[in-house]
């Protein structure tokens, strides 16, 4: 007989429960079509902005004038609901302060929290990093003079206060792409960088803006009433990814002064236009909501220095291209060349390389292979399964992972589906069977988003059934499974989508369900599954050379999986049949490290 999911956590042979593993009672289930109503009970805004103290940092002289709320949030970015003018102030929502506690304004340690939810997930997490993996990988720079890597945090001078932060964040030494990454923008140089996922990113470009920002001299901001002048601005494509990013940003910059804040959709923008007043150095933002505050002149970008794209590729797909396009050329940003630009991701097509490169000036392109030879830290499973099927299918799966114990009970299942409507149906209907899930998608309300994160980074809901919203740059570090319930139609969303484990040198399993309907899918995942040494079944095989002979790979990487890794300026200048960089950098070293002949791990 099966048993529930919960009935087997509480027969775990692995040990009992952890103190604060509260398991979901069904009462706390609120079934989707029950969802989505606006907060009832939104506290009015009871505080004046001019009441509040300023920040300590900042050259922004704030406004005593009237406040008025934002209302209209038209540019969605991934579903935004609006929730009208109406803000709550701390309440069911996350509080996204710039990380200061305003009653005795002082910043508040954003470690704090780290140490206070598990000591023993932490230290595991931290432990558990597998740097040997980091040694053979190939990595691949192109452009002029590009700067040498470094084997060590201390061969770089980041200042003592960010290299506290360093420590406290238990970063022992640089991952690959921080290693090359870094010093390639200390030295002011604009970089488009493809490493792979849970590989470091987002401290390979939050370390140089925060050590650019502390070696400013004095900056002389304009003194507009309102208008926040930010010094660096970082850009994603999702609303959480932002939050994230500003997250990680608070710890690295903690005690050194420099603020930042984040922007989003979906929240109440009276909170953030608050924390604007208060000054900002580090202005993280999804694109949406940046516009919308830059047409109410609440932002300027014309003291920008620093920009940075994450996920670069996704911000300029068709989707974000226009938004990007305005805020980085048609409003008050710096030209290239007067601001550094950073553009970051773990995929990054030629065609998106080509749009790219009109932001970056003089770049170097920087490849770092995936951990050891591709994905070996991932698992990779393919399995045939019909529509009808995928339901029990997924149910035989989940049983056999908490049977197996390969993952103890502290793993966690990410469940990709293709719709909003699915991932509710499969999220209710994985509850009414007795499996703790929760979803995250665009038509739930950003509280809802937040919220089902929150309980699913917890393990209060293992199980979290998500569309493409949550496929990008979340860094949650129990994801044991991910499950593509629904294959992707890009081999390169898949690609991030299995990143959600395995990361920061970790194992991970990612298994795909595959039928009639992914036909487009079968030759770039059996390339990709072949080039990461995963075991490709011979149906698979026959499928992808059915889809390849019949053209009906429409996939944009049907040439095979190259996910970028490779400067397209290389290609368009050895087609014209010149060497546009030569074949060293500039300091002598090898344009290509790591193992011989290998000339970077996307290839
Ligand atoms: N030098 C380091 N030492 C140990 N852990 C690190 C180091 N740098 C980053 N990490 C950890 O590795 C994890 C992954 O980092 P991050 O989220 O920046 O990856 P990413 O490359 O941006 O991934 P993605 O492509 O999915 O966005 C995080 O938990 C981060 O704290």
């Amino acid at each position: 007989m099966r048993t529930s999911w919960a009935d087997s956590v509480d027969n775990s042979a692995d040990g009992p429960p952890s103190a604060n593993a509260v398991r979901p009672s069904r009462s706390a289930y609120v079934p989707p079509h029950l969802r989505n109503k606006p907060p009832s009970s939104e506290p009015p805004l009871t505080s004046h902005p001019s009441s509040l103290p300023a920040s300590d940092r900042t050259n922004f002289v704030g406004s005593t004038a009237g406040y008025r709320g934002g209302s209209s949030f038209n540019k969605p970015d991934y579903g935004r609901q609006d929730y009208g003018s109406g803000g709550r102030i701390g309440g069911g929502w996350n509080n996204r302060g710039g990380g200061w506690d305003r009653g005795r304004e002082r910043e508040v340690n954003p470690f704090e929290s780290d140490e206070a939810t598990d000591h023993t997930l932490s230290e595991q997490e931290n432990s558990g990093i597998n740097f040997d993996a980091y040694d053979d990988i190939p990595v691949d720079t192109s452009g002029e003079n590009v700067p040498p890597p470094v084997n060590t945090f201390a061969e770089i001078d980041l200042g003592e206060a960010l290299d506290q932060n360093i420590k406290r964040c238990k970063y022992v030494k640089p991952t690959p792409v921080q290693r090359y990454a870094i010093p390639i923008s200390l030295a002011g140089r604009d970089l488009m960088a493809c490493a792979q996922t849970g590989s470091g990113k987002t401290a390979a470009f939050c370390f140089p803006i925060i050590n650019g920002i502390l070696r400013m001299s004095h900056v002389q901001r304009p003194r507009v009433a309102r208008t926040a002048f930010p010094l660096a601005l970082i850009l994603s494509p999702t609303r959480e990814l932002s939050c994230q990013i500003h997250d990680e940003a608070k710890k690295f910059s903690y005690q050194t002064g420099v603020k930042v804040v984040v922007a989003y959709g979906g929240a109440p923008i009276v909170q953030q236009l608050r924390e604007l007043e208060r000054g900002v150095d580090i202005l993280v933002a999804t694109p949406g909501r940046l516009v919308d505050l830059l047409e109410r002149a609440r932002v300027s970008l014309q003291m920008i220095r620093y920009l940075a794209l994450d996920e670069a590729d996704r911000m300029l797909d068709m989707g974000f291209e226009p938004q990007i396009r305005k805020i980085v050329e048609q409003m008050d940003m710096p030209l290239q060349g007067m601001r550094q630009t950073m553009l970051f991701s773990a995929t990054f097509p030629k065609e998106i390389q080509r749009l790219a490169s009109d932001f970056l000036d003089n770049y170097v392109f920087l490849a770092v292979g995936r951990v050891g030879s591709s994905t070996d830290l991932i698992a990779q499973r393919v399995e045939y399964v019909l529509e009808s099927d995928k339901r029990s299918h997924l149910m035989d799966l989940l049983h056999a992972q908490k049977e197996n114990g390969i993952y103890g009970k502290q793993g966690l299942t990410l469940v990709f589906v293709e719709t909003k409507k699915g991932a509710d149906a499969l999220e209710h209907w994985l509850c009414i069977n007795g499996f703790p899930a929760t979803s995250i998608h665009g038509d739930r309300s950003q509280q809802e988003r937040e919220l089902a994160l929150r309980s699913f980074k917890s393990g209060n809901t293992p199980i979290l059934v998500a569309t493409d919203v949550a496929a990008r740059g979340l860094d949650i570090p129990r994801v044991a499974h991910v499950v593509n319930f629904d294959l992707p139609n890009d081999i390169d969303d898949y690609v991030h989508r299995i990143g959600r484990t395995g990361r920061a040198g970790k194992m991970g399993l990612a298994t795909a369900f595959f039928n009639d309907n992914n036909l487009s899918m079968a030759k770039p995942l059996a390339d990709l599954m072949q080039e990461a040494n995963q075991e490709v079944p011979a149906w698979l095989t026959r499928y992808a050379s059915r889809a390849h002979h019949s053209g009906g790979n429409r996939n944009r990487r049907s040439g095979g999986p190259r996910f970028g890794g490779r400067d397209y300026r290389r290609d368009s200048q050895h087609n014209k049949g010149a060497d546009y960089y030569g074949g060293t950098s500039g300091y002598g070293v090898p344009a290509t490290y790591g193992p011989p002949g290998v000339t970077s791990a996307w290839d």
